[in-house]
C-alpha cells in the first residue's frame, strides 16, 4: 500500500483557524495510508520534519486582508530554511485554507498570496474540488463550500463568537473535505514515483 505524509502549517490567533486547521488535519489523517501532522507557526517549527512531508496545507487567518503577519514571518523564514537551502519543498503538494469574519472578508486575497508562495518553492497546488454551496434558492448554510471557494478552503467565524461556535461546521466539513483531497492526491503522486 502506497504511504504519504501531509502537514498542516496553520496560524491562529484566537483559536477559529485553529479549528479549521484540525479539521484539515482530521480529513487528511482519515485517508488510509496517510501519516498526518500539525504544526503552529507559533512553536519552533521542525524543518527536517516538514522537509519529510509530501504534502503541506498552509492555513492563516485573513488580516487586514491577506494571511496574518505571524504567517507571513514564517513564510518569510523559508526564504533561507527551504529557498536557499536548496529548494527543498520542490515537487511537494500544496494547498491552502484561511478563516475571516465577513463572508468574504478578502479571504481570496490570502488564498491567493498562500498560492504564489507554494508557487515559489516550486510546489504543485491542490485545488478545493467542490462546487459552489449555498448559491442556489435550495442552497443552505449547511452546505459544504457555503462561502463558494475553488483555490482552497475558506471558513467565517463572526467577530462576535468565540472559536467554541464558529467557523461553522459546514466550514469545518469543507476544510476536511480539503485534507482528504490533497491526502488522495499524495497517495496518487506516491504511486506514480513506483
Ligand atoms: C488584525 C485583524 C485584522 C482582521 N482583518 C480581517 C479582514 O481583513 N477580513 C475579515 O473578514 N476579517 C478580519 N478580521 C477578523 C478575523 O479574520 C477573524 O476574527 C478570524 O476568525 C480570526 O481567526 P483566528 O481566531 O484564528 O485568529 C481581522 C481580525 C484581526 C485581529
Amino acid at each position: 500500500m502506497s504511504k504519504a505524509i501531509v502537514a498542516v502549517v496553520y496560524h491562529s490567533g484566537y483559536g477559529h483557524t485553529a479549528k479549521q486547521a484540525e479539521a484539515v488535519f482530521k480529513g487528511a489523517g482519515k485517508v488510509d495510508g496517510i501519516t498526518a501532522k500539525i504544526y503552529s507557526v507559533d512553536d519552533d517549527l521542525p524543518w527536517e520534519e516538514l522537509e519529510q512531508a509530501d504534502a503541506i496545507i498552509f492555513g492563516a487567518p485573513t488580516y487586514m486582508g491577506g494571511p496574518s503577519a505571524q504567517f507571513k514571518a514564517f513564510q518569510d523564514a523559508t526564504s533561507k530554511t527551504v529557498f536557499a537551502a536548496g529548494g527543498k519543498w520542490k515537487n511537494k503538494l500544496a494547498a491552502g485554507f484561511t478563516n475571516s469574519a465577513s463572508r468574504s472578508g478578502d479571504k481570496l486575497a490570502s488564498l491567493q498570496q498562500i498560492a504564489i508562495f507554494a508557487a515559489q518553492h516550486g510546489m504543485h497546488w491542490v485545488s478545493l474540488g467542490l462546487p459552489p454551496g449555498n448559491n442556489s434558492s435550495t442552497g443552505s448554510e449547511e452546505d459544504l463550500n457555503r462561502l463558494g471557494f475553488f483555490l482552497g478552503a475558506a471558513a467565517q467565524s463572526n467577530a462576535d463568537q468565540g472559536a467554541d461556535v464558529a467557523p461553522s461546521q459546514s466550514d469545518l466539513r469543507t476544510a476536511e473535505h480539503l485534507g482528504a483531497r490533497v491526502a488522495e492526491t499524495a497517495l496518487q503522486f506516491a504511486r506514480g514515483r513506483g
